[in-house]
């Protein structure tokens, strides 16, 4: 299979490349980046007026599968990834059961290949069961191809456990992804807390919930040589503990998802009980249960620090902490309803609207934090561009301005607070090893 790329506006950051381009690509890697290559092709693609970028890499997916595939199953997870710009995604262990051993890793390792859309790096929980109580079966997982380890959906309390994780985490050099989250302290909040949340009569979830455990985990990293990545970070101390442990040079790196940079705790509102006429459900709703997520929507303040991270370099990751719940599930309560949000299919127009259109960051920037940041970080040779590597590419329109509808999902979950926003930059085409996964309808 031969693929030629057309007059595309290459953003490379291994290369620094950032030049208008043709790229030919064979038996799934790239041969060949140059202008006006003359060249015989089974495909080729006009990317005039799109850049050319690395494909993206999500390094915080919830593809749900095992165990609650009416949420997510891997197939259309993957498919939500295609349809994102994505070709690579690390798929979080907090499923039923939790991915705390070989088996059920190459479980999912291997349904993923059979569906053949995008890369998919399960990675393995620290604790079995997610209890906290005891180890999982770090090393065997590891043996079966494991990326990383995380105990995403809560954190390990017991910091003598979790210490013992990170010693072999460091001895296997694979990096610890921190859901931060001080268990007790939450105390059953589920938005930030401030004004809204006492206006609304909800429980708050304060900043400290995160900053405690960030700071503990920058320790722990610090102790132990373990690489530590923050997941989902929220809050502007969040922001500082970063850089003041990079200036330490603590082996900490940084993610913020899209969600945490767009929306506020003021876009919470008030809503009324009601009945959905269609499917004869009370909602009993107090606010958009698609506005909870955890860690919650923040203040003003804690969103400009997190912009303004992302565009010091601070935070160095884009991930979207991609989180299916059903319909059933979510036309609850803020009480009830769980946390999550999907975010596959909205990350890439909300970074490039949010961040690159707002001054925030520059296009190679975006190319940097949503491809080769976390190929570095999660150590796999992607996120590049150039003769040689694997031709895993995005072609994303930066000129398209439309309005996000999530009856057009891939995914499953529809449970987004973005629908009907008027957003620009739109995923053209996703390659993976060279073959086309996804294009846009014309
Ligand atoms: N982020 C969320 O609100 N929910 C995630 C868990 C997590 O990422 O902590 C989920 O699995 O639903
Ligand atoms: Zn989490
Ligand atoms: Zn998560």
């Amino acid at each position: 299979m031969i693929l030629l790329i057309k007059n595309g506006h290459v953003i490379n950051p291994a290369t620094e490349t950032d030049e208008v381009a043709d790229i030919l690509a064979e038996d799934g890697k790239v041969v060949k980046m140059e202008k006006n290559i003359k060249a015989k092709a089974d495909r080729v693609i006009d990317a005039k007026g799109c850049y050319v970028m690395p494909g993206f890499i999500d390094m915080h997916v919830h593809l749900r599968d095992p165990g609650q595939e009416q949420k997510e199953t891997i197939e259309t997870g993957c498919n939500a990834a295609a349809h994102g710009g994505y070709t690579t995604i690390l798929a979080m262990p907090n499923t039923k059961p939790v991915v705390d051993n070989p088996d059920v890793v190459k479980y999912v390792q291997n349904k993923a290949k059979t569906v053949g859309v995008v890369n998919v790096l399960q990675v393995g929980a620290i604790t079995k069961g997610q209890q906290g109580k005891e180890l999982a079966d770090i090393r065997g997982m590891y043996e079966a191809g494991i990326p990383a380890i995380s105990e995403d959906g809560r954190s390990v309390m017991n910091s003598e456990l979790y210490r013992e994780a990170m010693e072999i985490a460091a001895e296997l050099d694979i990096p610890v992804l921190a859901h931060c989250e001080d268990i007790n302290l939450v105390n059953g909040g589920v938005m930030n807390e401030d004004a809204h949340s006492k206006e609304l009569g909800l429980k708050g979830i304060t900043n400290s919930v995160e900053d405690i455990i960030v700071a503990r985990d920058i320790m722990l990293s610090r102790d132990t040589g373990a690489k530590l990545h923050l997941c989902h970070c929220s809050t502007r101390d969040s922001v500082k503990m970063v850089q003041h442990a990079k200036m330490e040079k603590t082996k900490v790196t940084a993610e913020v998802c899209p969600h945490h940079f767009t929306l506020t705790s003021d876009d919470i509102h008030k809503i009324e009980p009601s009945i959905d006429q269609e499917k004869k459900l009370a909602i009993d709703a107090d606010a958009d249960t698609n506005f909870k997520m955890n860690p919650p929507l923040r203040s003003r303040e804690d969103v400009q620090a997190l912009k303004e991270g992302l565009r010091d370099n601070i935070m160095d990751v884009i991930s979207t902490d991609h989180a299916p719940h059903t319909f059933e599930e979510k036309n609850t309560s803020m009480k009830k309803a769980p946390f999550g949000i999907v975010g596959l299919e909205t990350a890439a127009c909300l970074t490039y609207t949010e961040l690159v259109l707002q001054g925030y960051l520059t296009p190679m920037q975006m190319a940097e934090k949503m491809s080769y940041n976390p190929a570095k970080i999660v150590g796999i040779d992607k996120g590049d561009i150039q003769p040689g590597k694997i031709a895993d590419i995005v072609i994303f329109d930066p000129e398209k301005t439309y309005k996000i509808d999530k009856t057009k999902f891939a995914s499953k979950g529809r449970n987004t607070p973005f629908d009907g926003r008027e957003v620009t930059g739109k995923v053209m085409a996703t390659i993976v090893d060279g073959r086309v996964v996804y294009e846009a309808e014309a």
